[in-house]
């Protein structure tokens, strides 16, 4: 049977980093935030609902999403983000639970949900194995506002809209601790995937 190990953190902890790792040693991912990118492809029928509730505000010229202005508007208020969400989370869920069917099928020791969302969206009790990648609040912040050029206003606004890392840890069976540099994260990951080639998570 197909173990499900959902990979979880906060904006910037290092989730992709951690699921690049795992692609490049053959699991297979289902990656929540290429499949939204997907859905919200230019012309698509998620970015159509998208504009008729935020607008055309929302679009660059080449009518494709702009992703800071949308960010911008529903990461400072609750009422936009949970419309956000109406609209965008079932497209995921369907999406998501499709490819998982697929792995399945192939019969694969594991697959790996890679979703910043997994406690909030109830992905949690579908995983066999809970795996948060956490990050101290000043290294996070730093990474946040050096990867996207944001402000330190726009990385703040982005990290306090988000269910914080303690919390999220507190559900975790494993903690992958990324404070420290990559090698540090690289050896964390490797004895992860010694312990799935064992068969021992
Ligand atoms: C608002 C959008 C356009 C901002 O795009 P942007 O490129 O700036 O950020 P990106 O998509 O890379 O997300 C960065 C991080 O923000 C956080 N985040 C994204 N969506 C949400 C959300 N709905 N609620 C809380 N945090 C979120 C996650 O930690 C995510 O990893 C985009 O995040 C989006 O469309 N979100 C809705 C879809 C969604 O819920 N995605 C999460 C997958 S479960
Ligand atoms: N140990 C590390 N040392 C230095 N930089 C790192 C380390 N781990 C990740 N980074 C960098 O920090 C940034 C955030 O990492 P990554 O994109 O993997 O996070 P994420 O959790 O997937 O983010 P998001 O949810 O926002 O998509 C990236 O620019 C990445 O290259």
């Amino acid at each position: 049977m197909t173990k499900i190990i959902g990979l979880t953190g906060g904006i910037a902890s290092g989730k992709s980093t951690v699921s690049n790792l795992l692609r490049l040693s053959g699991y297979p991912i289902v990656d929540a935030d290429q499949i939204t990118r997907r859905l919200q492809a230019a012309h698509s029928k998620g970015l159509e609902q998208l504009v008729t509730v935020f607008g055309e505000q929302i679009l660059n010229p080449d009518q494709t999403l702009n992703r800071y202005t949308l960010g911008s508007i529903v990461f400072n208020d609750q009422e936009k983000l949970n419309k956000l969400n109406i609209v965008m989370q079932p497209l995921i869920y369907d999406e998501i639970w499709r490819q998982v069917k697929h792995y399945r099928k192939q019969q694969l020791p594991y697959v790996i949900l890679d979703v910043p969302l997994l406690f909030e969206a109830n992905y949690a009790n579908d995983c066999d194995l809970i795996i948060v990648v956490t990050v101290d609040r000043q290294t996070q912040l730093q990474r946040l506002m050096h990867r996207n050029g944001y402000s330190k206003f726009d990385a703040e606004q982005r990290i306090n809209s988000q269910m914080s890392l303690a919390k999220k840890e507190k559900r975790a069976d494993i903690v992958i601790n990324n404070s420290g540099n990559r090698d540090e994260l690289e050896r964390q990951v490797a004895n992860l995937i010694d312990q799935m080639r064992h068969h021992k998570l």
